[in-house]
């Protein structure tokens, strides 16, 4: 069981809990995710489940200064190699301040949101923050909603990617075939 107090930690080591040895460099990966799942694989693919306006929830809120609520554009996404799902992944980009970037964002479809942001070097990285997280957590019932059972915890990462006063925050949650790469 996961402490109802864990958090989002710049640390890997969470209350006595620590991921696979195998899995870290996934999870302290900076470059791109998907070039990484690319290079280990025959065929990478991106599904992309939901793209639409919700709600943000209330610690991605906290993370990006946004009052809870606030309406946002939201993306989930799987990261498929060998169309083996191998990371569920949810965006959120505040509506405002616009920028032209929205436009490439809502155009991506089954691309990887990775492609747009790592060729873009205006568009810098903040640290990673990891959790494990337990079907209390939002994120971990949307990637079972979206896959069916899965193991009693899935360890996540999130990061802001900026571009001027524009931030988007990624959320990363790896599931088990990713050790399989
Ligand atoms: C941020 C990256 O893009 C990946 C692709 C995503 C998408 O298409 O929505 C979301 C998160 C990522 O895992 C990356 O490749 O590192």
């Amino acid at each position: 069981m996961i402490p109802a107090r864990a958090a989002w930690r710049p640390a890997l080591l969470q209350r006595g809990r620590a991921p696979a040895p195998a899995l870290r460099p996934w999870l302290e990966e900076r470059g791109s995710l998907t070039a990484r799942i690319r290079a280990r694989c025959d065929r990478f693919r991106v599904q992309c489940l939901r793209q639409c306006l919700a709600p943000i929830g209330s610690e991605e809120a906290a993370c990006l200064g946004l009052p809870a609520g606030t309406r946002v554009w939201m993306r989930e996404v799987l990261l498929l190699a060998d169309e083996v799902p191998v990371v569920f992944a949810h965006t959120v980009m505040p509506l405002a301040p616009r920028h032209p970037f929205d436009q490439r964002f809502f155009a991506l479809g089954q691309r990887s949101l990775g492609s747009l942001l790592f060729s873009d070097p205006r568009i810098a990285r903040g640290r990673l923050e990891f959790r494990a997280l337990d079907r209390r957590h939002r994120l971990y019932r949307s990637a079972e909603a979206a896959l069916g059972p899965q193991p009693g915890w899935l360890w996540a990462r999130r990061s802001r990617f900026g571009r001027g006063a524009k931030g988007l925050l990624v959320n990363e949650v790896f599931l088990p075939a990713v050790l399989s790469l």
